[in-house]
């Protein structure tokens, strides 16, 4: 079955409009004008499968329950001050996307490759559909650089406390997090002013206002602002939230977006196609693209960063 999916945008994002229709051919996803995408990921399943017998599923759900045990208010609040100092480092962009080449995510039941062949197959996926919108193409390429915490010069942090999926804290645990039935463990499960729906937070505070369990989002949406991007807001409302699930594909915790988190999450939607589905084996040539991503990296970043 091929399913297109038809866009219909103005530049700022303004009217993006879905539209899928059933085609004859049974193995493709066609999304947004040409971006073919498998069905399955490269180990035969469906995409964010967190039930199918594979070889990962085991350390994938391991993963999940050290995470959801470990993220607390407490924890999150201790992270945010300690990283937000950016007084590890200080390295370019293009640096950073190379020290990823060390590492696999092990929340990941798509992908087993080296992070810096996500970053580029995300970016290039874009690219190909959104030629115009070079914004959109280098938050594809740094949009997981945060997943630099898990390096020696960073502390060496656990994988729980960099990747997987984030959710907020300081408030009930939604039910479409995936492996929620680990949270009982979590000291925040039982504080009577964090388990309810809106906890320590109000009706339509902003995500802004919210903390989010702690990795590498927050980490490099910190960076980024703190560096003097000049990428637009939805550019960093992307990397800030795209491992927020909860929200952009289950729709829970809504209560808790202002009006310009609705606005950003439109193009949140369409970023997130592309980070999903670009998973796969083919690798890019770096050496090809490497200078067309180094020009855009200095049109929105200083040289170095403080990381
Ligand atoms: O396992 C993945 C991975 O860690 C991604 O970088 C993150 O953005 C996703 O939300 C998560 O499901
Ligand atoms: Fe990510
Ligand atoms: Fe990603």
């Amino acid at each position: 079955m091929t399913i297109l999916i038809d866009r219909n945008s103005d530049q700022n994002g303004d009217e993006i409009v879905e539209k899928n229709q059933v085609n004859e051919k049974e193995t493709e996803l066609v999304l947004d004008g040409g971006f073919v995408a498998p069905q399955t990921n490269s180990f035969g399943q469906t995409f964010r499968d967190y039930g199918a017998e594979s070889e990962r599923r085991r350390s994938v759900e391991e993963f999940y329950k050290t995470n959801h045990i470990g993220q607390t208010v407490d924890f999150v609040r201790k992270m945010r001050e300690e990283y937000g100092k950016l007084n590890r480092t200080e390295m370019s962009i293009w640096e950073c996307c190379e020290l990823l080449n060390e590492f696999k995510d092990e929340s990941d039941p798509d992908l087993d490759e080296p992070q810096i062949e996500h970053l580029l197959q995300t970016a290039e996926a874009i690219r190909r559909d959104y030629p115009d919108q070079d914004w959109l193409h280098l938050t594809g390429l740094i949009h997981d650089l945060g997943k630099v915490l898990l390096h020696p010069s960073f502390g060496e942090l656990p994988q729980w406390a960099v990747v997987g999926d984030t959710y907020p804290v300081g408030c009930a645990f939604d039910e479409s997090i995936v492996h929620h039935k680990y949270f009982k463990e979590n000291p925040d499960y039982n504080k009577p002013s964090y388990n309810t729906k809106y906890g320590i937070y109000t009706e339509g505070c902003g995500l802004d206002n919210v903390f989010m369990s702690w990795g590498h989002d927050d980490y490099m949406y910190l960076v980024a602002k703190e560096n003097q991007t000049t990428l637009p807001s939805a550019g960093l409302f992307i990397i800030r939230y795209h491992s927020f699930y909860p929200l952009h594909k289950s729709e829970a915790y809504k209560h808790l977006m202002n009006d310009e988190d609705r606005e950003n999450m439109k193009w949140l939607k369409v970023f997130n196609k592309y980070d999903l589905y670009s998973k796969s084996k083919v690798r890019v040539n770096v050496e090809e693209v490497k200078p067309y991503y180094l020009s855009l990296i200095n049109k929105y970043f200083p040289a170095k960063l403080k990381w």
